[in-house]
């Protein structure tokens, strides 16, 4: 029996965080690959090894607009005359070799004439053509007044410097980031192999809510969970969709959820999960075949947490345009959607969202190995006193501030005096999950343990960024 299995046969057991994630990572597998265009393939994984086609740069290229010149000719002399023979704009090609004395107008980024090996930038010179767009007679002395002596190589990058032909310049699963999609672009390759990106849809459920551009009538709130959590999931890569508000009606429920887990790769459905009597999504989720791992983590807020495999399908369209990042081969077998109930109050949601669905989209998306996951969990220092009481591991708002002050006191600042080393955090007061104003102040979560203590200034804590 797996883990996932006993904690479903024995409801009065919660799970810890650890042992959720462990879940939830088990059944998160990468997606297929599909070939993109260069300009949608941003921030996904890359999903082929890439060689340079050529030497780059596939000449010795000028790196100034100047003289080319034999490093010989020059020697240790400052000043010494040449005959300039030929004009190099970039994109030409020289059309002869440099003999003794020789030189060539160059422009940066041109190649080298044969026998060149140095570049003296054009401020040097004294060029009776300098400046003149006609009458520039070949060939013509020209004096060069280097400022330091012509060693061979100087501004010239040799052919190859940067790569060469047939190197491996990017091994997969690299994250293409900007600089990564202008390297490929210079290596040629217009439509990368990348790994799909997820698509998640957010389905918001509950008869209290009314979409943003309406009033709320009595009773009714405006449905936020739906926006922070799309904008979330397209932070970690996902291709998200925001679908309409759902009533608390299991049959509404059950008809949006079925084309839920018809569409996306991850479906987050808010609201519904505790144990109200119009908590009707876990039931629904069952009725389509969803299989529940876990319902309820020990983690505040957040506890009501559930997650689920949806059924297996064959897939033999996609809806998605072709060249889009989140389209599916066609005829390729989709993975089981993976589904998160996500509890209702706003900041329960957000804290869910980053400790399970964020992880798991990057393990979709083959994006888990630069340790974005690991390297947002950060160590920090408290800067105020907290008095924290409670039973569950708790992620409490906190922000970003300068190293306080500190003076010397016989009470508890010991600690922070023999190690001061930051970031510095100040936990937030916060009215509860449901209080999104705090949130919006804050740069993420500080934890602390289950049980009632006083951390006092100073005290090291884990941090969940935001
Ligand atoms: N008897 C129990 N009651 C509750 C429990 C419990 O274990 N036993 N758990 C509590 C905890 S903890 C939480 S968190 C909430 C989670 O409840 P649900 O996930 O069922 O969510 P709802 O009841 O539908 O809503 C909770 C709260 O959030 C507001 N909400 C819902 N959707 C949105 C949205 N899209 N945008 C903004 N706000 C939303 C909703 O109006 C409620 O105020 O349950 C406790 N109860
Ligand atoms: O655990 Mo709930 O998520 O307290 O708000």
């Amino acid at each position: 029996m797996s883990m996932s299995d006993r904690s479903a046969a024995s409801p009065a057991r919660l799970l810890t965080i650890a042992e959720a994630l462990e879940v939830v990572r088990t059944h998160a597998h990468p997606l297929e690959a599909v070939r993109v265009p260069l300009v949608a393939a941003w921030d996904c994984a890359l999903a082929e090894p890439i060689r340079a086609d050529r030497d780059s740069p596939p000449f010795d290229k000028a790196l100034m607009d100047g003289y080319a010149i034999r490093s010989a000719d020059a020697g240790d002399r400052r000043e010494f005359e040449v005959l300039v023979v030929e004009e190099i704009p970039a994109g030409t090609v020289p059309s002869r070799q440099l003999g003794q004395g020789e030189s060539a107008l160059i422009m940066t980024g041109a190649p080298l004439p044969e026998g060149a090996d140095a570049v003296v930038p054009r401020e040097w010179a004294d060029d009776p053509a300098q400046g003149r767009q006609t009458d520039r007679p070949l060939p013509r002395l020209v004096r060069l007044r280097p400022p330091t002596p012509v060693v061979p190589g100087v501004n010239v990058m040799v052919r190859g410097r940067e790569m060469t032909a047939g190197e491996q310049v990017l091994t997969p699963p690299v994250q293409l980031t900007a600089v990564r999609l202008g390297l490929l672009a210079s290596l040629g390759v217009a439509r990368p192999l990348v790994t799909r990106r997820p698509r998640l849809i957010v389905v918001p459920t509950g008869d209290e809510l009314v979409e943003p551009d309406q009033p709320p009538g009595p009773g009714r709130i405006r449905n936020s969970n739906a926006f922070t959590l799309a904008a979330l999931a397209r932070r970690a890569g996902a291709a998200s969709r925001i679908a309409p508000i759902v009533p608390d009606r299991l049959d509404d429920l059950r008809e949006a959820l079925r084309q839920a887990l018809d569409w996306a790769d991850v479906v987050l459905v808010t609201g519904g999960v505790s144990a109200g009597d119009r908590d009707l999504v876990p039931a629904a989720l069952e009725s389509l075949g969803v299989r529940t791992l876990f319902h309820k983590v020990h983690l505040k807020p957040g506890k009501p947490l559930l997650f689920g495999v949806g059924p297996e399908r064959t897939a033999a369209t996609s809806e998605a345009a072709p060249d889009h990042p989140a389209a599916f081969a066609p005829g390729t077998d989709r993975p089981p959607a993976l589904v998160f109930g996500l509890p209702g109050n706003p900041v329960s949601g957000i804290v869910g969202f980053l400790l399970f669905v964020q992880p798991a989209l990057r393990l979709l998306s083959r994006c888990e190995e630069d340790g974005t996951t690991e390297s947002r969990n950060l160590q920090v220092r408290l800067a105020t006193q907290f008095t924290h009481r409670g039973d569950r591991p708790t992620y409490h708002p906190a922000r970003f501030v300068a190293q306080p002050h500190l003076v010397p006191s016989p009470h508890g600042l010991d600690q922070a005096r023999q190690d001061q080393g930051g970031p510095w955090v100040e936990p937030l007061a916060w009215a509860g999950s449901a209080d999104l104003r705090t949130l919006a102040q804050a740069d993420g979560f500080v934890v602390f343990e289950p049980g009632d203590a006083v951390y006092p200034i100073g005290a090291s804590r884990p941090f969940l960024s935001l």
